[in-house]
């Protein structure tokens, strides 16, 4: 599908750099996120910090890493400090993340989105109904869940990424990841994984502490999902169901180790 896969060598040296630089990841996440965003950035050797008052987002935009917007638990003040953090990534250079939660399931939502999209995300991470809603296409989903493959979404992923100028990926079964020059599909994860609430706001949260070190985002969110997935895969191979998915996740994450991304990572 492309040229710019990086290898399972990449994806470790990626992982490495996170674990190395333990960047600052600024979240203004959803109420049902945070614990679980949280935890896997620190499971994955990142600093998280959930911060979104409207007095003070856009000042702490400025100390992190990367910024990760997730509208999941929308309100107009929560709006006012996405776009303020959002403004200042954008201005300043900040890679930062845009996590579209439920995007086709009211006008409010598509609203919030579509004013965030000027702000040139560097990645948008969403399930395939989210980037089809997003792209204007028909997706609609089934509140915050797909109702989609991310397959039938790789079109309006590309359509968005040529749009924001920069990468798109679509969860799901296999993800997809391009940035609407080059595509890649990045193997793994469990269906277990859909199980358990907030799976993907905080693959978008590992998202944004890859964005952070590395210096391409392609091969950060390509390393990113990938990593998750293996993770989330292993995790799911020893789980009673999605409780004990949702911890063996976290020490999947903070547990593994080079040949193990080496043997495990599947990205063409
Ligand atoms: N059927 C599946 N098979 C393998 N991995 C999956 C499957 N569904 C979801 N995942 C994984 O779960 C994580 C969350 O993705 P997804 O469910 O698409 O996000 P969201 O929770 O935003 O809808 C991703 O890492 C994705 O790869
Ligand atoms: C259930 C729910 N409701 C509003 S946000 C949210 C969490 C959604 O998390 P994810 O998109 O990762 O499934
Ligand atoms: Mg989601």
């Amino acid at each position: 599908m492309a040229a710019t896969a990086p290898s399972p060598a990449d994806v470790w040296a990626a992982y490495d750099d996170v674990r190395r630089a333990g960047p600052l990841v600024h979240n203004i996440t959803n109420y049902v996120a945070m614990d679980l965003s949280a935890n896997v950035l620190l499971a994955a050797g990142a600093s998280p910090a959930m911060v979104h008052a409207r007095e003070e987002a856009a000042e702490f935009a400025q100390l992190a890493g990367a910024v990760v917007v997730n509208i999941g638990t929308l309100s107009p003040e929560w709006a006012e400090s996405m776009l303020g953090a959002a403004r200042v990534a954008s201005e300043r250079r900040v890679p930062w993340v845009l996590d579209p939660v439920a995007v086709g399931a009211t006008a409010y939502r598509v609203k919030v989105a579509t004013d965030l999209l000027p702000l040139r995300p560097t990645v948008v991470r969403g399930n395939a109904s989210e980037i089809l809603a997003l792209a204007g296409a028909a997706g609609r989903g089934k509140g915050v869940d797909s109702t989609d493959e991310s397959a039938d979404a790789v079109e309006a992923a590309i359509e968005l990424a040529a749009r924001t100028g920069g990468v798109v990926a679509v969860t799901g079964d296999v993800d997809i990841v391009t940035d609407g020059r080059n595509t890649l599909r990045v193997e793994g994860g469990d269906p277990l994984m859909a199980r358990v609430t907030a799976m993907g706001c905080a693959a978008s949260a590992m998202v944004g502490a890859f964005v952070a070190t590395a210096a391409e985002p392609m091969v950060a969110t390509a390393s990113a999902l990938a990593v998750f997935g293996l993770a989330g895969e292993r995790a799911a191979a020893q789980a009673a169901g999605p409780g004990s998915l949702r911890w063996r996740l976290l020490d999947e994450l903070h547990g593994l180790d080079e040949q193990s991304v080496l043997d495990g990572v599947r990205i063409s």
